[in-house]
């Protein structure tokens, strides 16, 4: 683990969030937070009161590809210096039974503040807390912001890799760019409005094969365009149902 930071270490001017974790008390989820932030291209962890990081231990084990950069680039740095250095936003359960004037009000979701953080240039720290008793009242009264994952009211408290993880997902739009994710960018071809069209008279065709009540006709083919609007079926979506309802209507047990 390297040295805790100077205000003017170069390395720490990134506009990309940092990751502050307070005596993250298991090797655990030091690792399990290294690889969420790995996973959604974040860089930088800061560590208060870190437990032993052995390289053979479970924080490397937990690591992944973390284990490359982002856990042996983890700064050690104090409660005081990161305050003093980072604009720090909090993240912590918040429920009902919180007094409202207390130290976790007003608050963000995580979604809000990867919002409100893509239009600031802010050193920020997304920071989190022990896993047994969080971050302390007094930890959360210096930091300048609270971030609190909506979760089931009862039962709000998620562990603090998972928290780590919901977070950094949703933080992901400040760090990687549509290119960065290795989800192929498929081009989705809708079906056209001729397709569409031939789609509907299949389905005509097939309404008078069954002899379906004349009365009803126009109705029952509304309710099928509504139910294929809402579908939003791409081109080949479409043909496979008009060829399968072209040979429904051709089926010679109708006549
Ligand atoms: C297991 S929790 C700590 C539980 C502790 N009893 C408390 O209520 O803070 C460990 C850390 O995960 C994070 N965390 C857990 N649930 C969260 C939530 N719903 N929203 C935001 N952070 C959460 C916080 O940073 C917390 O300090």
């Amino acid at each position: 683990m390297t040295e805790q930071p100077s205000a003017d270490d170069p390395s720490t001017r990134s506009t990309a969030p940092t990751v502050a974790v307070v005596d993250a008390q298991s090797p655990g989820n030091v690792g399990t937070i290294a690889r969420a932030m790995k996973n959604f291209g974040f860089e930088d962890l800061l560590l208060v009161d870190p437990p032993e990081l052995d390289p053979d231990g479970e924080a490397y084990g937990f690591a992944g590809h973390a284990r490359e950069d982002v856990l042996p680039n983890a700064t050690e740095i104090t409660f005081d210096t990161l305050v003093e250095n980072y604009h720090t936003v909090g993240c912590t359960a918040v429920t009902n039974e919180d007094d409202r004037s207390h130290v976790r009000f007003p608050f963000s979701t995580p979604a809000g503040l990867a919002d409100r953080l893509a239009s600031v240039e802010t050193r920020t720290a997304v920071v989190f807390g022990r896993e047994r008793v969080g971050l302390t009242n007094d930890e959360l009264a210096r930091l300048d912001e609270i971030c609190a994952i909506p979760a089931n009211a009862a039962y709000p408290v998620l562990n603090l890799g998972q928290a780590a993880t919901v977070t950094l997902y949703e933080l992901r739009t400040l760090t990687l760019g549509d290119e960065d994710t290795q989800l192929p960018d498929v081009e989705r071809v809708r079906a056209t409005p001729p397709t569409e069209d031939r789609l509907y008279e299949q389905w005509s065709s097939l309404l008078e094969e069954l002899n379906h009540p004349e009365e009803k006709r126009e109705k029952t083919m509304r309710m099928i365009r509504r139910v294929y609007g809402r579908a939003d079926l791409t081109e080949r979506e479409a043909n496979t149902f008009i060829g399968l309802l072209r040979r429904a209507t051709e089926r010679p047990d109708l006549e």
